[in-house]
């Protein structure tokens, strides 16, 4: 009775795959710009009753085709801008290259919400802030910076138009340092005035991750946004970040004094991005440019490394054998800085070196691969800086070179560094999971990554996406388990449901030798399973729950099939 059942269910997964159907890991969510049709039709509809619902949302509509020129809304864009313009405080965690900044600035532009004035963000970069105004004014929006580097009359320029009543008749997007907002008395003053004449829209806190001392890039300006909501108790707040675990989250919620806000969410998994840790050696620079040989001719990458001076070792190994490499990090110099991510931007640079100095911000759609030649300090951090391979959507590799002598270097770095030693006891922390991580050689890169931010995922979800996942493929197809899984399915059939646990004992004899007897009678293959063997089929086949006919037979489909063809 079991064959034909089977055999259809073989039929149809060779049916959907022969039609293209994307593959499941790919339904999960808007990761990546790439969304499912059926994901889009949804926020389609969401989209078009919001858009009923507002008196602003016309508006919304309109600028986001005439101003930002796009046709529709990513995942969660919609409702954060709604909420924002509704003055609710607003969280929004979405991955790398989710499409964050249209939250605030499409709302920066409408005047007809509840709020009304002058949105102001809070960045922690210059230069990340000086692409977003660039990019701003392209559009014909008005933005403008605040930082230490601002000229004293553009200051004075900004400062005058703060104190005017209506402000955003001339501006509708300030960036700021957060040490501006902290050290600076006179823009305090202006932000009085500005709350007073009710032209303070909302206060943008991007990367906020950064408040929180948990977080794997804690800056202590951030920290003194708390003071925010005290100063300015009605001003509606939005936070944005990529990475930030639980913790990290409700750090940063409590900090900032927004309990009560709107969370927009949304899965951080990448499918399009391929995750592998390599053995790192005396070769890994010469091995790192083969591989850019053979597989990237052309293709823009970055080389994430832990020290300056490797770096430039890096980029002139890669030069040597042809490569377009430059270097990047904190002593280059501004100017010199601009000029590479720009070369680099518009491919004249292929390969970009960096120490973690690099990066933030960049929006390269089509970067196909990133490199850690050294174990990545955080989870947090590797999450971003793998993060900005595959923008577009399209496959992108992420390699991570792991030694014990660079985990031996890091510990040092820690013990010796400046920090406090609660500082020193979080960051030992932080790096002694991202060991954990290297280390693994048999459990999902992918979940293990999701795990990290409190979101589940089936390791069947990553469709053999990482070197573990594949690994264990291989080592599956290498060795026969026709017989394990034949032995599983009588023995369910015949005492019913059974835990892994219970399936695993009684095979293994261990519980009812009978039950061992009956299968070497049948089979006679029984006594042939070690109980290596036997945890290895479950880790693949057991995800939890007890097993049955039914869903063993699910699970083991694939196995089993072959065994039903042979009889
Ligand atoms: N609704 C949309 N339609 C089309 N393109 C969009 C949309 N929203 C955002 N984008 C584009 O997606 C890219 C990524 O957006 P954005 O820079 O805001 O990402 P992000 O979430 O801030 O990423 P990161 O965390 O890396 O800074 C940009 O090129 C942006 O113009």
């Amino acid at each position: 009775m079991e064959q034909p059942e089977v055999k259809r269910r073989r039929l149809d997964t060779e049916a959907a795959a022969a039609a293209g159907e994307p593959h499941s890991s790919r339904q999960l969510g808007p990761a990546s710009p790439s969304r499912p049709p059926e994901d889009v039709a949804n926020s389609t509809v969401i989209q078009s009753q919001i858009l009923s619902l507002h008196p602003w949302t016309r508006d919304v509509e309109q600028v986001l085709r005439d101003q930002f020129r796009m046709t529709q809304f990513r995942h969660n864009q919609l409702e954060a801008i709604h909420a924002t313009l509704a003055g609710k405080d607003v969280f929004v965690l979405m991955p790398t290259g989710g499409g964050k900044s249209l939250c605030y600035q499409l709302p920066a532009v409408i005047q007809s919400g509840k709020t009304r004035g002058i949105t102001l963000v809070v960045s922690p970069l210059i230069s990340l802030m000086q692409d977003q105004v660039e990019h701003l004014r392209a559009f014909g929006i008005r933005a403008a910076t605040f930082h230490s580097e601002t000229k004293p009359e553009d200051r004075n320029h900004i400062m005058a138009t703060l104190r005017t009543p209506h402000p955003e008749r001339q501006l509708s997007l300030l960036y700021v340092t957060p040490e501006m907002i902290r050290k600076s008395e006179s823009f305090q003053r202006c932000l009085e005035t500005l709350s007073h004449n009710k032209r303070l829209a909302r206060l943008v806190v991007d990367e906020a991750h950064c408040v929180s001392q948990w977080g794997h890039d804690f800056r202590p300006d951030y920290k003194a946004l708390g003071n925010f909501r005290k100063e300015f108790p009605h001003i509606p707040l939005m936070a944005l970040t990529a990475t930030a675990t639980k913790n990290v989250i409700t750090d940063v919620k409590s900090h900032l004094a927004m309990e009560d806000c709107e969370t927009f969410s949304q899965s951080f998994n990448r499918p399009n991005l391929y995750y592998e840790v390599l053995k790192k050696d005396k070769n890994t620079a010469r091995d790192i440019a083969d591989l850019i040989m053979r597989k990237y001719q052309g293709k823009a990458g970055i080389v994430y490394t832990l020290s300056r001076k490797s770096t430039e070792k890096i980029a002139t190994i890669l030069q040597e054998f042809g490569i377009a490499a430059s270097y990047y990090h904190a002593s280059v110099e501004a100017e010199e800085k601009v000029a590479i991510q720009k070369d680099w931007q518009e491919g004249n640079i292929q390969v970009i070196v960096a120490t973690i100095a690099f990066g933030m911000g960049i929006d390269k759609p089509d970067v196909r691969f990133v490199i850690h030649e050294s174990i990545p300090k955080s989870l947090e951090g590797y999450y971003q800086e793998t993060g900005r391979a595959g923008r577009d959507g399209r496959p992108s590799e992420c390699y991570l070179y792991f030694s014990g002598s660079d985990v031996f270097a890091l510990r040092n770095l820690i013990r010796d560094g400046d920090g406090s030693e609660q500082q020193k006891a979080r960051q030992g922390n932080l790096l002694e999971k991202a060991i954990a991580f290297c280390r693994n050689q048999t459990d999902c890169r992918r979940v293990e990554i999701l795990r990290y931010f409190g979101e589940s995922l089936s390791a069947a979800e990553c469709a053999a996406t990482c070197d573990n996942c594949k690994a264990n493929i291989k080592c599956e197809m290498q060795q026969d388990f026709t017989k394990y899984a034949v032995a599983i399915l009588m023995l369910i059939r015949n005492r019913g449901r059974l835990t892994s646990n219970q399936c695993v004992n009684f095979l293994l004899g261990r519980k009812a030798s009978m039950e061992r007897e009956e299968l070497e009678q049948y089979y006679g293959m029984a006594k042939h399973i070690t109980k290596d063997d036997m945890h290895r089929i479950f880790d693949r086949l057991a995800t939890g729950g007890a097993l049955t006919e039914n869903n063993v037979t699910h699970r083991t489909s694939r196995i089993a099939i072959q065994y039903f063809q042979v009889r």
